[in-house]
Formats: C-alpha cells, sequence, structure tokens
C-alpha cells in the first residue's frame, strides 16, 4: 500500500500486490504499508482483485472508480472479493480499509457517497452471512479523489475474535438517522497467534470521538481527541478483553502503526502534540488529513496493539 499524492489501482508488481491510494495532500510526504510473510507466498488477480496469501493469511485489494451512485457496484466487488476469500479458505475477515473518496459529498441520487457506500457493503454481507460471518475491525475513511479503495487481511477459522466497546452501540446497530443501511463493521480484532513466544495482536478499528451512537465534544478538537483516545482505552482494557473471553489486556503506550485522521490541517499541531504524549515513543505514527465519515468527527485514529501487558 502506499499512500500518496495520486491514486493507482491494484496491480501485481513482482508478485505482490500494489495500491497507489490518494490519501496524503501535496504537501505531505507519501509513505508505504508493506504487509510482510516469512512464508512463501502465492499471488494472483481475479478481475477486479488483486491478492497474495501464505496459507495462513490473505491479503486482498480492490478499488471502485467513480460512479454516480455506488450502491450497487460496491456490493458486487465486496462479494467478489468474498467469494475470492472464501473460495481459498480465508473465511474470517479480520481487517478492512475503505477509503472512500469524498465521503461526506453527496452522490447522484444527493445521499452521502458514505451512506451510499454502506448500503452496498451491507448488502454484501447479508447475502454472504452463512460463508463470510462476523464483520471485521475496519476503517471507512475520506480519500482525496474520487472512487473507493478498499483493502484487507483474512485468515482462518479459528483465531479471529471480534470486539466491541461497551461506551459505543455497535456500529451494525447504529440508528437509521446515520443512513439507511448501517456500517458493517466491529470496533477490533483479537488475533490469537499460534507460533510459540508470538504476541497476540489487536486490530483497533478507526476510532472516533462517539459515545452510544452520538458524535460528541461537537467544534471542540481537545474534547474530540481525549474521547477517542478514551475509547481506545476501554476498547484495548484488560475488563473488555475479559468480557470477551480473553485474558490479555493492553495499554495505548502498547499501541503501534497508528494512523491519524485529522479533518482540518489546522488542528495538526495540536493532534500531534496530544498523540506524543499518549502514544509510546518508538510508535510508528502517521497523520493524514482528509474528511472523516461524519462531517462533525475531527479526527480518527487506529492502529496494532502487539505487547501484553498481562505478565508485567
Ligand atoms: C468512526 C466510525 O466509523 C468509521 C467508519 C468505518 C467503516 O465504515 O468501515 C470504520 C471505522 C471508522 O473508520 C464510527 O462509526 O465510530
Amino acid at each position: 500500500m502506499i499512500y500518496q499524492h495520486t491514486s493507482e489501482p491494484p496491480v501485481l508488481r513482482d508478485g505482490a500486490p500494489q495500491v497507489g491510494v490518494h490519501m496524503v495532500d501535496a504537501g505531505a510526504e507519501p509513505f508505504a504499508e508493506v504487509w510482510l510473510t516469512d512464508k512463501p507466498a502465492r499471488s494472483g488477480t481475479l478481475d477486479a482483485l488483486v491478492w497474495a496469501e501464505d496459507g495462513e493469511y490473505l491479503f486482498c485489494a480492490f478499488r471502485v472508480e467513480k460512479q454516480a451512485v455506488y450502491r450497487q457496484p460496491v456490493r458486487a466487488a465486496y462479494e467478489a472479493a468474498f467469494e475470492l476469500a472464501d473460495r481459498l479458505g480465508y473465511t474470517k475477515i479480520f481487517r478492512m480499509w475503505n477509503l472512500v473518496g469524498h465521503i461526506t459529498r453527496d452522490n447522484a441520487e444527493g445521499m452521502e457517497n458514505y451512506r451510499d457506500f454502506c448500503i452496498g457493503r451491507a448488502e454484501a454481507f447479508e447475502r454472504w452471512s452463512s460463508r463470510i460471518g462476523s464483520m471485521p475491525a475496519a476503517t471507512g475513511i475520506g480519500a482525496l479523489s474520487d472512487g473507493i479503495d478498499c483493502y484487507f487481511l483474512a485468515c482462518r477459522e479459528g483465531k479471529a475474535t471480534f470486539l466491541e466497546n461497551p461506551l459505543q452501540t455497535p456500529a451494525y446497530k447504529y440508528p437509521d438517522q446515520y443512513g439507511p443501511k448501517s456500517p458493517s463493521f466491529a470496533r477490533a480484532t483479537y488475533l490469537t497467534q499460534v507460533e510459540e513466544h508470538a504476541t497476540n495482536i489487536v486490530y483497533v478499528s478507526g476510532t472516533a470521538s462517539i459515545i452510544g451512537d452520538e458524535t460528541v465534544c461537537l467544534e471542540d478538537i481537545d474534547g474530540q481527541l481525549d474521547l477517542t483516545i478514551g475509547n481506545i482505552e476501554t476498547l484495548i482494557s484488560r475488563g473488555n478483553l475479559w468480557l470477551h473471553g480473553i485474558g490479555d489486556g493492553y495499554r495505548i503506550a502498547d499501541l503501534d502503526f497508528i494512523k491519524v485522521y485529522v479533518r482540518d490541517a489546522e488542528h495538526l499541531p495540536v493532534v500531534r502534540a496530544k498523540c506524543a504524549e499518549v502514544f509510546a515513543a518508538h510508535a510508528n505514527v502517521v497523520y493524514l488529513n482528509v474528511d472523516v465519515c461524519r462531517p462533525d468527527l475531527l479526527v480518527e485514529i487506529e492502529g496494532i496493539c502487539r505487547q501484553e501487558i498481562a505478565d508485567r
């Protein structure tokens, strides 16, 4: 994945999927996000899907080009991806990114692009509910040009536990004031590592200043940041993992591979300062100046927890 200044649809380059996503504005530095394996990998393309697998994990990417109305092409693209994942035996999609061009602008019918996207995605999950049962941890965030880039990681059965946050209504149960179909995602995925000595991993979804189903701390960047960080702390806490039948627990300082999405460039300095305070000094953090999925959300944060605190 190359987070860059233009969009380049998924291709196979030297046997590996490569996607350029337009998420970085002209003044900021592009960066690469690379998913590595130490096992032999096999890759391929199938229509618009580009994928690679190593026997344990599947990576798959696709792009839905600009549409007057997104729901049908999104549903078709998601269903094609589900079919591939099912055929290759990776039926647990555990982490997904949806980078939606002009996410809060209207489509040709006057519906917000995000709500339109959510309809197609929800229909695909409904149709595949018996095969691809659970909704993954996900991010649904603004991209800087038209079209929607999606990519995901999937694994075999039995390793993934999907987490919710007791402070937040599950997104798939949001009331219809936020759109005709609720967003199809879980707040996080806990992945049990099978290798000896490997630490279990929590993939934290894009998280924002939402309590219940409501945006809180309107027009208050400091408040939204605090609430967002608090939401992540609750989600990864020992107490919440315990509620999900898991013995581990994590702290915000365990979060790494962090993406911080900031709607207004003017808020970047305050957001950077706060993040420097709460995240570990060695954490890998990138800041992206893009729209968030609700016009009233100023900031959103995602990341991956790896260091368990159980034995500290
Ligand atoms: C911020 C929220 O949702 C965002 C949208 C998502 C999606 O639609 O896949 C996933 C996480 C966030 O990026 C939220 O509803 O809390």
